[in-house]
């Protein structure tokens, strides 16, 4: 089974790492090789562009792919879009000079030049919000086509949006949201490969699930038992089990990162001791 991931770019870190709490690890090979073998017999890493990945997948020359949302739209590929992942989180906006003094799309005034690598799905946006453009097609550093006259305005990804005030560049609307998608080809259910694909995609989502999830064990008194309960999230319920040489419970239960110090704070303060508190690998559902 191939698998194509990005050979450069700011996704390849966050693949790799994510693959790696899947249990896929690239074994060492050639730096320049771009088919690279894992500690899984037979499922091999196909190190392309991240904007190639959409069309490889949907050619079945990989059965599966991770790149950017954004670009499986704009390449219109027809695969599966299989698991969602929760990084390389940007936007496609449309900016324009800050001099314009505009704050919506609504605001433009005649026909504009956009300076764009998203083609399609800036076509698409423009038709569907009626804005009348000439789009100019470039392959990177978006933000300086305004300044330089070789566009007005730009339909570019952004972050943290500090290349675009760099620039004196604003974004006054959001043309998508992206982050990094796992997808496959359309024939993929019907292949040989089938079962361990979907043992591959049940072990991601596993692994996204699990990601910012503690587990977390306590002991509790027996009589402050109900109160702590009432405190707990849990993905059923909390697993209880008496200690033996006590009139105390051990609770087991698992707390999203984000709402852990508020938990542990309630439940010490409701009686609690003893708390450990350590990482989950995968949760398989
Ligand atoms: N701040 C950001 N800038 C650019 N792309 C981002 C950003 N945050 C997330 N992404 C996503 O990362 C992917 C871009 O990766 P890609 O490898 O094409 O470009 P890169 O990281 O800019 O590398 P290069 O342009 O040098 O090839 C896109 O899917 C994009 O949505
Ligand atoms: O909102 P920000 O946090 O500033 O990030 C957005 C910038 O990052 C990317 O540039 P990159 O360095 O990838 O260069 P490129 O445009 O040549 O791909 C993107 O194209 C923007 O320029
Ligand atoms: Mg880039």
């Amino acid at each position: 089974m191939k698998i194509a991931i990005p050979n450069k770019g700011r996704l390849q870190q966050p693949v790799l790492q994510f693959l790696n709490s899947v249990g896929i690890k690239p074994l060492a090979s050639d730096e320049r090789a771009l088919i690279v073998p894992t500690n899984w017999e037979g499922v091999q890493l196909v190190m392309v562009r991240t904007e190639d990945i959409p069309n490889i997948v949907e050619a079945g020359a990989a059965e599966l792919g991770i790149t950017g949302f954004d670009y499986v739209l704009e390449s219109g590929v027809d695969v599966e879009e299989l698991v969602h992942l929760d990084f390389g989180k940007a936007k496609i906006v449309l900016a324009v000079p800050v001099s314009w003094g505009i704050n919506s799309p609504e605001e433009i005034k005649g026909e504009i030049r956009i300076a764009t690598k998203y083609f399609n799905i800036a076509r698409n946006y423009l038709a569907q919000k009626g804005i009348k453009a000439k789009l100019v097609k470039i392959s990177g550093a978006a933000e300086v086509m305004p300044s330089l006259g070789a566009a007005d305005a730009i339909i570019d990804v952004m972050s943290t949006g500090t290349t675009l005030k760099l620039h004196g560049l604003k974004a006054i609307d959001t043309v998508m949201e992206s982050r990094a998608v796992v997808i496959g080809n359309k024939d993929w259910i019907k292949s040989d490969e089938a079962e361990r694909i979907n043992l591959l995609l049940t072990l991601m989502k596993g692994a996204l699930f699990a990601r910012n999830k503690k587990m977390v064990f306590m002991n509790v008194p027996d009589e402050k038992l109900d109160k702590v309960l009432s405190v707990l999230p849990a993905m059923l319920s909390p697993t209880l089990s008496k200690l033996a040489k006590s009139d105390a419970w051990e609770v087991i239960t698992v707390i999203d990162e984000d709402t852990l110090p508020e938990i542990i704070g309630k439940v010490v303060a409701n009686g609690a001791r003893d708390i450990v508190i350590v990482d989950i690998e995968k949760v398989i559902k």
